[in-house]
């Protein structure tokens, strides 16, 4: 059985594992349906040449087990195939689906129908109960969907089984280079990810000569002029970094206009329509923990993330505390992700059973959770074999949205998901550094900058309220450029100076970007009063 034992002579205990399951599921399904009502959707592409291939080694399987007496009478089942003709295919991609169904036997039906109509027809024709797809999580049409789900409402109805869900596209590379099976000639001409013609060219992280030549072919994310004959391309199982999969699939101006604004970001106040904040930038801060909510433990590192904003010339918009439910951090992220331009979260990362901030990011995207093969390496170094593997919940992340900003100092990096960055520091100190890892980070890929910083005047006094009301409402109506407020210090701060009154004194702070309009607006105020009502405290 050349599959299986291509298998277990690889080596890959990784891919051995996601073999393993696969196989459970096509053994499973094969018993449930039946050979007889189950289609195989094939498309030459590289997953579906990958299930092709664990197909043929179940459908063995499935026909050999028994008593030689049951094997014996058994039919030899060919695998009934589908394929979805379509004039805007490649022609490698066409000839290569014929052949390969020349090659394997496989009982192949053309259908040339868009894909609901044609399977409409077919359950019309010859029903099917079970459809195999080598649908893969990251793929836009995966998000929803399980190992086995039923087809959507409106479609026909019938099981759509996804055997290779789970598997990473360097699986896909281990199984096709292990097995010695052939694939589509585009995959060695630079292609990753195979749609029609006209929506189609080779990853430019693979792009080694000619015009376009990079130094690191894998660091490139963005598309450049493919036109060049000059440029080569190297195959598609050397790409490292499998979430550039999809970087040659051109976006339709539809989706590019829709992910413009929060997946590339924030530069210098006049893109992606920010220019009417006039230079101001709004962050949220997101800090999970069901602890701080109880008021069991305080929210140092929210208030951390707070001042450091504020120290870069940003607004925090909104600091929230967020229950260790998926449902509400997923909602929260939502809402902030759309309101603000970045998003800061800490808490609730880890492999506890109660960390379950990235699964809300990930469904605050629509994305699901799976194994990062980057970031379990990190963690295997950090932790050694603590850290097993695809179990180890840390290095689940919401797929085909997620980036890890790296820095030199910094043991575990910051995952960025479009405008949210999860920090998973549990110290005020971890968190400073990664902050500051973050920020360079950021600003090294043009994805937030810092901006001119804020001046604050900080004034005490003994006045009362009801006293200092009227003239303050004035200076705030006279200066709407400013951020004007007033506050209570707290007891603790006063008794901690020696005074002994339970009432902490009023301060009034007055916040903007330029220092002569918020001098201006101190002096206004102290106009309305006699001299020396107000101490200066200076910056907060
Ligand atoms: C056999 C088969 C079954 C499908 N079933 C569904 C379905 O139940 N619901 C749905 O929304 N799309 C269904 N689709 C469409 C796919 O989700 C997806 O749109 C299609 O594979 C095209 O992918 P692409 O846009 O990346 O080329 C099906 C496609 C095939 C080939
Ligand atoms: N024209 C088609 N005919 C039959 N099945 C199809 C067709 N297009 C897509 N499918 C099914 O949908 C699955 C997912 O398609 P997708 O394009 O993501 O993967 P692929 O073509 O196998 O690989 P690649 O991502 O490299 O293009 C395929 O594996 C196949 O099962
Ligand atoms: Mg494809």
């Amino acid at each position: 059985m050349d599959i299986w034992n291509a298998v277990a002579e690889s080596g890959d205990k990784r891919l051995q594992a996601k073999f393993k399951l696969s196989m459970n599921v096509i053994e499973r399904t094969l018993s449930l349906y039946g050979c007889e009502e189950v289609a195989f959707s094939f498309n030459g592409g590289k997953d579906s040449t990958v299930l092709l291939h664990l197909l043929r080694a179940g459908y063995a399987v499935a026909e050999c087990s028994g008593s030689a007496e049951e094997v014996r009478s058994r039919t030899q089942h060919r695998i009934r195939t589908i394929y979805f003709e379509s004039p805007d295919v490649f022609p490698e991609i066409d000839s290569f689906t014929l052949d390969t169904a020349k090659a394997y036997d496989l009982e192949l039906e053309l259908i040339r129908l868009d894909f609901k109509s044609g399977l409409v027809e077919l359950q019309k024709k010859r029903p099917i109960k079970a459809v195999f797809l080598g649908t893969r999580i990251g793929d836009p049409n995966a998000v929803g969907q399980e190992q086995f789900s039923p087809s959507s409402a409106g479609w026909p109805a019938f099981m759509r089984v996804n055997p290779i869900l789970d598997w990473s596209y360097r699986d896909v590379w281990a199984f096709l280079l292990a097995c010695k099976v052939p694939y589509c000639s585009l995959y060695d001409q630079g292609y990753t990810s195979i749609g029609a013609i006209h929506d189609t060219v080779p990853n430019v992280a693979l792009c080694v000569s000619g015009a376009n030549t990079i130094e690191d072919p894998n660091s490139c994310t963005s598309q450049k002029d493919m036109s060049s004959p000059l440029t080569n391309y190297r195959p598609a199982y050397m790409l490292r970094d499998g979430r550039l999969e999809r970087a040659g699939r051109l976006k339709s101006y539809s989706s590019v206009k829709n992910c413009k604004s929060r997946d590339t970001l924030v530069t210098n106040g006049d893109i992606n329509g920010l220019s009417d904040k006039g230079g101001l930038f709004a962050a949220a801060v997101l800090v999970v923990g069901d602890e701080i909510l109880r008021g069991e433990v305080e929210d140092t590192l929210g208030a951390h993330l707070s001042k450091e904003l504020y120290s870069i010339g940003w607004t925090v918009a909104r600091r929230a505390v967020v229950p260790n439910d998926v449902d509400a951090i997923s909602e929260e992220v939502e809402h902030r992700s759309n309101d603000c331009d970045i998003v800061l979260m800490t808490g609730g990362v880890g492999t506890l059973h109660c960390d379950i901030t990235l699964a809300g990011v990930a469904k605050a995207f629509g994305a699901r959770l799976a194994p990062d093969e980057e970031l379990e390496e990190e963690l295997r170094r950090l932790y050694g074999e603590n850290c097993p593997g695809v179990e180890n919940k840390m290095a689940q992340l919401p797929e085909g949205i997620t980036e890890l900003l790296h820095y030199k100092d910094a043991a575990v990096p910051v995952i960025r998901c479009k405008n949210v960055y999860v920090l998973s520091a549990v110290t005020t100190s971890e968190l400073a550094l990664q902050w500051k890892c973050l920020l360079e980070q950021a600003a090294k890929r043009d994805l937030f900058h810092a901006q001119s910083p804020f001046t604050s005047v900080r004034l005490r006094t003994s006045l009362r309220e009801v006293e200092l009301a009227g003239p303050l409402a004035r200076t705030n109506s006279g200066f709407p450029d400013l951020t004007i407020g007033c506050y209570r210090e707290s007891c603790q701060y006063q008794f901690s100076r020696g005074t002994d009154r339970n009432e902490g004194q009023l301060v009034i702070s007055i916040i903007g970007k330029d220092p002569s309009r918020v001098n201006e607006a101190a002096k206004s105020l102290a106009l309305a009063f006699p001299e020396g009502v107000f101490s200066d405290i200076g910056e907060g």
